[in-house]
């Protein structure tokens, strides 16, 4: 319930006074269908008795009165529909900013995955029933219902409860409670799913490893049993539907019943009139279109309060970090030294300790090569540097500037990181270049495709900067892609490179040709490359061996150390 409020004063927040608008349409929607279903009995009755000659009829208001209504009740019905979708939409787009906002203040290294992004895509779809459907008609029907209560208790108190008793009770009460009891199996239904989505994505993957191990049969009966869970919460969310379905229908016809028993009694004994009863019991109708919206969010309300339970954390975190807009780093700063100082760290609680009390001093304009065994801790050593993840004690800092957000230092200089999975996006090559730089013009696009060493691919693309790519850079081999992600970061001139494995998995051509680029990308810049490749080391000052106990073991020179003192 908590998670729903943090939600709706989120929405409220965002759109109060469009929301109210869209209530208050939705408030004369429903006066006015009242309205016409009373004036159709009135004119009916009045219509019929006039007809056998009891009494004498003026038929013009009543008509006018119906077209009042109607007219009335389409126009508001129309207007309720711009305002709090328009509300609504609104609120979503800057939800889903709140939300991702959130996800990056979040503490913990671990970046969501493509499924966890899909799933919160889908809760934030999930809330757009929050107000149209389940807030917006909650006042609603409280309010109108408040005054019909009035209004038909002025007439007589008796009937007025036998209208709105079973109207509220079919068409309020048991929605909502029952909603409230199916959020149980909404989460069920949803945890199985995103079992059968993740046991398929690994059986599918693993196919070939499964069918040899001879696994398959039990994985594939996995992937049954989750789509099992998934089948029987579904069906009792179903069950829960038809029971909510028939409340409303027994609430509505249970108010024109009762209408139908207490006005008798009344007309009977003289205290109403003849078209007055008509019009009550034909007005009774317009009970089930006032509990009719809510009926409908109520069937979601199980679905929208899992949605706002995992939702609201994030907005929560995201909407504190919205004042704390992280300035976009400044370009061009000159190279500056990157120090480590006394710095603990580990990745988790639960997780060994990756470096105790390590210092060390990457100098102004100096390239370091990181070399060492596998999981000493030298892409950890790069994620410290890049502020991808916080020192437990100790401080990594830049040119005397701790490092403020990932990609920048506390005065603001550009931190670029490039690995192996550096990742680029669908559309054009000058989108995914200018990324980096939004501002910059083609000439400058053209100058750093040229120093990464990508522009004789450019020159070989018909459509050149305007080529299209895919879903991560698809369409480039992965060579390409390598020189495309050096020439973005060049336009974002870091005074520091990060660079981890830069010619991992490319053969000899592609890995000489980005090398190349990267010795003429980082300049005079300050750089930590990790690689555990000889060739790597050429374009560096100076190579240190990280040891097992994440300390520098050993410095030898470098590729450029060695070509200098020959030249010497
Ligand atoms: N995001 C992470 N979350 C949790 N643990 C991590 C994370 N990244 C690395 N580790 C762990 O930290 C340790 C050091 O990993 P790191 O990648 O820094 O080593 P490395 O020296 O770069 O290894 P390699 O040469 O194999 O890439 C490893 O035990 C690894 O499992």
């Amino acid at each position: 319930m908590r998670a729903i409020l943090v939600i709706l004063r989120f929405f409220l927040r965002r759109a109060a006074g469009r929301l109210a608008l869209g209530t208050l349409l939705l408030v004369a929607t429903l006066a006015a269908g009242a309205g016409l279903f009373a004036v159709s009995g009135w004119l009916i009755a009045g219509s019929a008795l006039a007809g056998l000659g009891l009494i004498v009829f003026d038929t013009f208001r009543p008509s006018a009165g119906i077209r009042f209504f109607a007219v009335g009740r389409t126009v508001a019905r129309y207007a309720e529909r711009l305002a709090s979708h328009d509300a609504t939409l609104r609120v979503l787009a800057a939800l889903r900013v709140a939300v991702f906002r959130g996800l990056a203040a979040s503490p913990g290294p671990a970046q969501p995955g493509g499924r966890m992004l899909g799933r919160l895509s889908g809760d934030v779809d999930a809330l757009d029933g929050l107000t149209i459907r389940l807030a917006a008609p909650a006042v609603a029907t409280l309010v109108a219902g408040a005054a019909g209560l009035v209004l038909l208790g002025a007439v007589s108190v008796p009937l007025a409860l036998a209208v709105f008793v079973p109207a509220l009770l079919g068409g309020l009460l048991v929605p909502v409670v029952l909603g409230l009891r199916a959020t149980r199996d909404a989460r069920r239904k949803l945890a199985a799913l995103d079992a059968v989505r993740l046991r398929l994505a690994d059986l599918d993957r693993g196919r070939t490893d499964l069918a040899l191990a001879g696994r398959l049969g039990e994985k594939v009966a996995a992937v049954g049993d989750a789509a099992t869970r998934a089948a029987v919460a579904e069906r009792r969310l179903a069950r829960r539907e038809a029971v909510i379905r028939a409340a409303g229908l027994l609430g509505g016809q249970g108010a024109i019943a009762a209408a139908a028993l207490v006005g008798a009694g009344l007309l009977a004994a003289g205290a109403i009139s003849g078209p007055l009863f008509v019009a009550v019991v034909i007005g009774a109708f317009a009970a089930i279109e006032l509990v009719g919206p809510l009926r409908a969010g109520a069937l979601d309300l199980g679905r929208t309060a899992v949605a706002a339970r995992r939702l609201a954390p994030l907005v929560e975190v995201g909407e504190r970090a919205a004042g704390t807009v992280t300035p976009a780093p400044a370009a061009g700063t000159a190279a500056a030294s990157l120090h480590f100082e006394n710095v603990d760290f580990r990745w988790a609680d639960d997780r060994p300790a990756i470096l105790e009390n390590f210092s060390g001093v990457v100098p102004a304009g100096r390239r370091i090569a990181l070399v060492g065994p596998s999981g000493v801790g030298k892409s950890t050593l790069l994620a410290l540097a890049a502020g991808l993840a916080r020192p437990d004690a100790g401080r990594v800092s830049l040119g005397g500037a701790g490092i403020a957000a990932p990609g920048r230092s506390e005065s603001g200089a550009a931190i670029g990181l490039l690995t192996q999975s550096t990742r680029l996006f669908r559309g054009t090559i000058a989108d995914n270049l200018r990324l980096a730089a939004p501002e910059a013009a083609d000439d400058d696009l053209l100058a750093a495709c040229r120093t990464a060493g990508f522009a004789p691919v450019l020159e070989r693309l018909p459509a050149g900067l305007a080529t299209g790519l895919g879903d991560g850079g698809s369409g480039l081999s992965g060579g390409e892609r390598r020189r495309l992600a050096l020439a973005r970061l060049i336009l974002a001139r870091p005074a520091l490179w990060l660079v981890d494995e830069p010619t991992e998995g490319l053969d000899a051509v592609a890995a000489a040709a980005v090398l190349a680029g990267l010795d003429a990308a980082i300049g005079s810049a300050t750089a930590l490359i990790v690689t555990h490749r000889p060739e790597d080391a050429a374009i560096a000052d100076e190579i240190w061996t990280l040891g097992t106990d994440g300390r520098v073991a050993g410095v030898r020179p470098g590729g450029r150390e060695l070509a200098g003192a020959g030249r010497r």
